[in-house]
């Protein structure tokens, strides 16, 4: 890809090719679209399953938090990225948690965006944002922590209709891993502004907002405004728009999914690329669990004396190591077991 003109302001950050709606007109299977799963229907189980098989990806209808909740963090949320520069930095920078801004991690990642990158505790009843985390004001403090409490009951019925669709028992056995008092929640506000230099490049090119890679977690539970640019990669390589949908949550399998299912679910590559015109917010909730939680693939899906196709690592090793990587780089690659 040639860019003869790549604007000043766009210098740290990087371009990517723009993925052609449907996943590519040449290509003989257009993508269906991203599936929808009514988490509370009959056969959901089996439908989450369905579509963590096929795209590691869905979309869940009629979750039942409350638009009250969503609209009260979006409007916090706006209210600080409206803040002074100044301001917002003294809630950073992000070193991991905080406020960042163009950079992601710590190892050279840049993006068109600015966050806030938050710890969560866990509580029986409720979800806190950690005193360990730098937050702005107390009114964003309880609008997080009141959006996380609704927000993990999604991610803990998705994880209990993973076990249930797979025959894995007790139905807690994935659930229970990103509930307890010890689990290692995190949440992230993103806000792309409107990137008007993306009009002086080719319509072949956009700019990075947030560089492809795969989530860690268990599961991320992401909502947005209405605006476009998240992608995802197929399984086959072709990316492909997610249209928005601010009713909705999506739900994105991640690398320790993959190893506890032994690979049945896949972790999903996705990205964001900026707007030319409007803002985009995400909110994302990253269900992982305790440091101490053993990640292994689940002996109920494996054959007898078949080995896992991963070796055992600890969330918290994993998670050490994924801070040292670069942002797209397979975290999962070292431990997947040769044969
Ligand atoms: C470049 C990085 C940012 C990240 C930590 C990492 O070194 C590699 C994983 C990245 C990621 C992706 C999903 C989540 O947004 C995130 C919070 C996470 O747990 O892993 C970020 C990390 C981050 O932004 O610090
Ligand atoms: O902002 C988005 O829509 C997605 C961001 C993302 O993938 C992440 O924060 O891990
Ligand atoms: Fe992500």
């Amino acid at each position: 890809m040639v860019v003869h003109a790549k604007p000043a302001a766009l210098d740290q950050i990087s371009l990517v090719r723009s993925a052609e709606p449907g996943g590519g007109a040449a290509s003989s299977s257009l993508f269906p679209g991203v599936p929808a799963v009514d988490l509370s229907g009959p056969g959901a189980a089996a439908a989450v399953v369905d579509a963590c098989e096929r795209f590691g990806f869905f979309k869940v209808a009629h979750h039942g938090v409350p638009a009250r909740v969503v609209d009260r963090l979006e409007s916090e949320a706006a209210a600080f990225f409206a803040k002074p520069q100044a301001e917002k930095d003294a809630s950073g920078p992000a070193n991991p948690l905080g406020y960042g801004s163009k950079r992601i991690g710590r190892n050279g990642d840049t993006g068109w965006l600015e966050y806030l990158l938050l710890a969560v505790d866990h509580h029986q009843a409720a979800a806190a944002v950690s005193k360990a985390s730098p937050v702005p004001s107390s009114s964003l403090r309880e609008a997080v922590s009141e959006y996380v409490g609704a927000v993990r009951g999604v991610a803990a019925r998705v994880l209990e209709a993973v076990a249930e669709g797979l025959g894995v028992a007790p139905r807690d056995a994935l659930s229970g891993m990103v509930s307890g008092a010890a689990s290692d929640g995190v949440f992230r506000v993103n806000h792309y502004p409107p990137c008007p230099l993306l009009q002086r490049l080719p319509d072949s090119c956009s700019v990075t907002g947030f560089g492809e890679h795969t989530d860690p977690q268990l599961v991320s539970v992401l909502r947005s405004n209405g605006t476009p640019g998240l992608q995802l990669a197929l399984r086959d390589g072709r990316w492909v728009p997610v249209p928005p949908d601010r009713d909705a949550f999506f739900v994105i399998v991640g690398d320790s999914l993959e190893v506890l299912t032994n690979g049945r679910l896949k972790s999903v590559r996705h990205r964001v690329v900026a707007n030319s015109l409007k803002p985009r917010v995400s909110m994302i909730y990253f269900a992982g669990p305790a440091p101490e939680q053993r990640i292994a693939p689940l002996p109920e899906l494996l054959g007898h004396g078949e080995q896992g196709a991963y070796r055992e690592f600890t969330w918290g090793d994993y998670k050490k190591a994924a801070y040292r990587s670069r942002l797209g780089d397979n975290r999962l690659d070292p431990f997947r077991r040769r044969v």
